[in-house]
């Protein structure tokens, strides 16, 4: 149990607060624990079932005999279920959303948003579950019928990061679960507990045991358990969010058994801004695009590309807007930027700043760790101006709260140099030329383009990236394919 000064003292459904994993709708307590902490003050939440390749092998198993059942359910059937879920899931968003505070640290209000998010992929996908359709084709011979099915891919495996702790396994599970298939989950050492209750919540809404699986682990259990998903025959999808160095991994790994992959990687998202744009738009895109979950996520700009005319200009109000920042606590009010999910994490901000001031760049706001601050997680929300393309900033994923801008020139220099990654996520520019608008986002290589807009993602638009960020897309219809398997029929003897 939690010991009382724990901010998951105060949920209103004590029982969704589980610390086991889960096996064919059995909780598991494994061999050993491992310890689960609130980044925000360092202080121990609970410790979790550390399980591993012996419970993989037992998950899977599980997911495979509950298939049969839930492959010939009818998808009206696996959509009122996947609904009930959605349902609870929202009913329980305030408790969901302090779970999600205490592990993740993202302010209450942005993690309740997260919570509507997350459950809108398992209300989406209820719905598409009843639009997996086939085709009839054209005859090639009166003699014979063709058509197309597509039937469930089998048993999926679904690895997941700490940043986003529902959404990023909702836009895996509501897919498989709505196409008829079993899922295997492994969510991030860091934030099991949101992961562990969504399951829960997945059992009350009455979706069977085993169709639904989750492995909880520490980071070493974790290397052991995703070997024994990617090498698993049983297993037929594997869905990953996170690194694309450890895409790179569990590909390789899975490469034996040939495994359908979708793989959601990391990115390094180029933020434009031309001289036709409007500026104060601009500067609220800027800081929402940046600066959320404390800049934490995968689709958060990395590089700031300001035309000539305007530069000094958004570089001034773009400082002033972000000086407005408050740190905190994700749980007091008016917080909107909670603490980094690591010291790792914060090191690697630091390094990105220090780098950059190295080689000529100039802070004009932030720039330290806030190391008095609660568990000394704390990092200003930063902003340089003078950014060059040597500097690490404009290489790596800083994934943190450190804005770098840069100044280019002609339109062609901003493509150019937004291109010049072997990421490609999420891009987005700022213009109100609408010829510049089609030319510039048909040239950028990025797998989404926001165009005046900061912030881009929903549950129905397709979520993915091009080249080193990844393979597919979540969310949309198009979010259904990778957990389908397409199938030929050719009935002849018709006239006989
Ligand atoms: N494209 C997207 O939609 C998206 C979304 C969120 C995060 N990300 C990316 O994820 C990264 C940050 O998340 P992270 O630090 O959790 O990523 P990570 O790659 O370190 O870990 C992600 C998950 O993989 C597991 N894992 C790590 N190594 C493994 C291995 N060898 N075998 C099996 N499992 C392993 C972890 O335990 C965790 O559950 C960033 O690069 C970010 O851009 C991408
Ligand atoms: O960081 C990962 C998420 O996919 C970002 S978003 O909430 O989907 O935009």
């Amino acid at each position: 149990m939690p010991d009382h000064a724990s901010p998951l003292s105060l949920l209103r459904d004590p029982s969704l607060l589980k610390t086991d994993g889960l096996i064919d709708g059995q909780w598991v307590t494994g061999g050993g624990r491992f310890d689960v902490h609130d980044p925000a003050t360092g202080r121990k939440l609970a410790d979790v079932a550390n399980l591993g390749p012996q419970d993989a092998e037992a998950a899977i198993a599980a997911a495979d005999r509950a298939w049969p059942a839930w492959r010939t359910k009818t998808a009206k059937e696996r959509s009122i279920l996947l609904r009930k879920w959605y349902d609870l899931l929202m009913a329980h968003q305030d408790d969901l959303g302090r779970i999600m505070t205490a592990e993740q640290g993202k302010p209450l209000p942005e993690a309740k948003g997260e919570v509507a998010y997350g459950a809108s992929f398992v209300e989406w996908f209820a719905e598409e579950a009843k639009r997996i359709n086939g085709e009839t084709l054209p005859q090639f011979d009166n003699n014979r019928r063709l058509l197309v099915l597509r039937q469930p891919i089998g048993v999926c495996a679904a690895i997941t990061p700490w940043n986003f702790p529902l959404a990023m396994i909702t836009r895996k599970v509501a897919p498989a679960l709505a196409a008829g298939c079993p899922v295997v989950i492994k969510p991030a050492e860091l934030t099991p507990l949101t992961a562990l209750a969504a399951a829960e919540l997945a059992l009350r809404a009455g979706i069977p045991p085993g169709v639904l699986n989750v492995i909880t682990a520490d980071a070493a259990q974790s290397v052991a358990v995703g070997k024994v998903l990617c090498a698993s025959d049983v297993v037929r999808h594997l869905s990953f969010t996170g690194s694309t160095e450890v895409g790179r991994i569990l590909m390789a790994q899975c490469a034996p058994t040939v495994k359908k992959l979708s793989l959601e990687l990391g990115g390094n998202a180029p933020f434009i801004v031309f001289d036709d744009a409007d500026l104060d738009s601009a500067v609220e895109g800027a800081f929402a695009s940046k600066y959320r979950n404390a800049g934490q996520t995968c689709v958060c700009s990395n590089r700031f590309y300001v035309q000539d005319g305007i530069y000094d200009a958004f570089v001034e109000k773009f400082a002033a807007k972000v000086r407005t920042a408050r740190v905190g606590n994700g749980f007091e009010d008016g917080v909107n930027q909670g603490p980094l999910i690591e010291p790792a994490a914060i090191e690697k901000v630091q390094r990105h700043v220090d780098d950059a001031v190295a080689k000529g760049a100039r802070v004009l706001v932030g720039g330290r760790r806030l190391a008095q601050l609660g568990s000394g997680q704390f990092f200003e929300p930063t902003v340089v101006a003078d950014a060059t393309a040597d500097m690490l900033c404009a290489r790596e994923e800083t994934f943190g709260p450190f804005a770098p801008i840069f100044r280019f020139q002609t339109e062609q220099d901003a493509i150019d140099a937004a291109n010049a990654t072997e990421f490609g996520l999420a891009s987005y520019f700022y213009s109100r030329d609408v010829g510049r608008i089609f030319r510039v986002s048909e040239a950028l290589e990025y797998g989404m383009v926001g165009i005046n807009v900061g912030i881009l993602a929903t549950e129905h638009v397709p979520f993915g990236g091009v080249k080193q960020s990844g393979l597919g897309r979540e969310g949309s219809h198009h979010g259904i394919d990778d957990y389908v398997e397409i199938k030929y029929l050719c009935v002849g003897d018709i006239l006989r």
